[in-house]
């Protein structure tokens, strides 16, 4: 399981999915915080990060290089922009797949104004070559660009302004240790508690001038997978319902039969998990069952399931995965309503599974 496989095409047309569509990438420049007092959640972080930037702006200093980790649409970008704002500075934005060359980066990296901030986004699928010209860039501010091709080739040391790195990645681990090493100050970032989704989605409801009770904010913060980003989309076709069929009001009630509408239940499955849990629960009375049995029986690719389903069922605590095969928790059941068979529920809950 990895956050980063979430943000694949299968994920981005979910109306649960953490990446962005289309359509977020639209509105989301006009729901984004705009300094660190508006950014929601995420104490520890800001509370560090407003320290290194003080002290950098005391010491009239470019901030020291950032890494932010985190799974896909808890507000990496919106916290680079911030940290541009913070500190006066512009902000340049790209991404480690938008840079396969070197000579990419180098040019780039020749281009920063004094000061500015280089948010690189999904830093860990950079090309290997780019990488290592990044570690001397991020050091000593050069970068040696090579010119011409074979024995002849030589190698032409560039002076570069000095410049705050703003890496971006779902996975810290992947990171190769020189490059993770050159970032002064790492900050992960955690799954949004309820309540702060609530905080994200009224303020979100304020911008776009939507009516919302606490209850209805409630609603949907709970179906919304720890993650701003769903808690804006769901807002948005919870607006569309209230429009539609009620006062444009959303309530409580009005939230509720609006997921319903969407398919997105109580706890933020959609029909796709749902249907993941309903195979393995009823079809294989809770597991323990291969991967590929449990695709073939929903119908969908084993990397769909794997990749896209799963890790959300997994964090959930709804599905494990064994060395025999994927297992469905007394939390799936109890989930989906349904009676776990009686040798599922033995001993410990699990323990009939895995000693049968
Ligand atoms: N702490 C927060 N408070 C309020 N809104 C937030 C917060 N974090 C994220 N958002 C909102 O969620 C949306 C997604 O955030 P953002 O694009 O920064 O996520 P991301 O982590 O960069 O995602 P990705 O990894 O897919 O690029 C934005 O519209 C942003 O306004």
């Amino acid at each position: 399981m990895n956050w980063d496989d979430t943000t694949d095409e299968s994920d981005a047309e979910r109306l649960v999915g953490a990446s962005a569509d289309r359509e977020d990438q639209a509105v989301e420049a006009a729901l984004r915080p705009k300094d660190l007092d508006e950014f929601i959640g995420q104490e520890k972080v800001r509370e560090q990060l407003d320290l290194v930037l003080r002290a950098a702006r005391a010491r009239g200093a470019t901030a020291d290089h950032v890494l932010l980790s985190g799974a896909p649409g808890l507000g990496k970008t919106t916290l680079s922009m911030i940290i541009a704002a913070e500190m006066g500075a512009p902000i340049r934005i790209t991404s480690g797949p938008a840079i396969q060359h070197a000579g990419d980066l180098a040019a780039i990296l020749s281009s920063l104004q004094e000061g500015e901030v280089l948010f690189l986004d999904e830093i860990h699928r950079m090309s290997r070559p780019a990488e290592e010209m990044l570690y001397m860039a991020m050091e000593d501010f050069r970068v040696d660009v090579i010119v011409g091709k074979g024995p002849g080739a030589t190698a032409i040391p560039l002076e570069l302004p000095p410049f705050t790195l703003v890496g971006a990645t779902t996975r810290a681990g992947l990171l190769p240790p020189p490059l993770r090493d050159r970032f002064g100050f790492t900050a992960h970032m955690e799954f949004y508690e309820p309540a702060e989704l609530q905080r994200v989605i009224h303020r979100s409801a304020h911008l776009l001038d939507v009516e919302i009770g606490s209850e209805g904010a409630a609603e949907i913060a709970g179906r919304s997978r720890g993650t701003p980003r769903i808690a804006n989309r769901l807002l948005r076709r919870v607006r569309d319902y209230a429009q539609v069929k009620a006062d444009g009001i959303i309530t409580r009630e009005i939230a509720a039969a609006a997921l319903k509408v969407y398919e997105v239940d109580a706890r933020g499955l959609d029909r796709l998990d749902r249907g993941v849990l309903e195979a393995l629960l009823k079809l294989f009375g809770g597991g323990p069952v291969g991967l590929s049995t449990l695709a073939v029986a929903v119908g969908e690719e084993r990397e769909t399931v794997e990749e896209v389903a799963e890790p959300f069922l997994v964090r959930e605590g709804l599905l494990a995965r064994t060395p025999r095969g994927r297992v469905a928790t007394p939390a799936a059941w109890a989930h989906l309503g349904l009676t776990p068979p009686r040798q599922s529920m033995g001993g410990n809950g699990q323990g009939d599974l895995f000693g049968a």
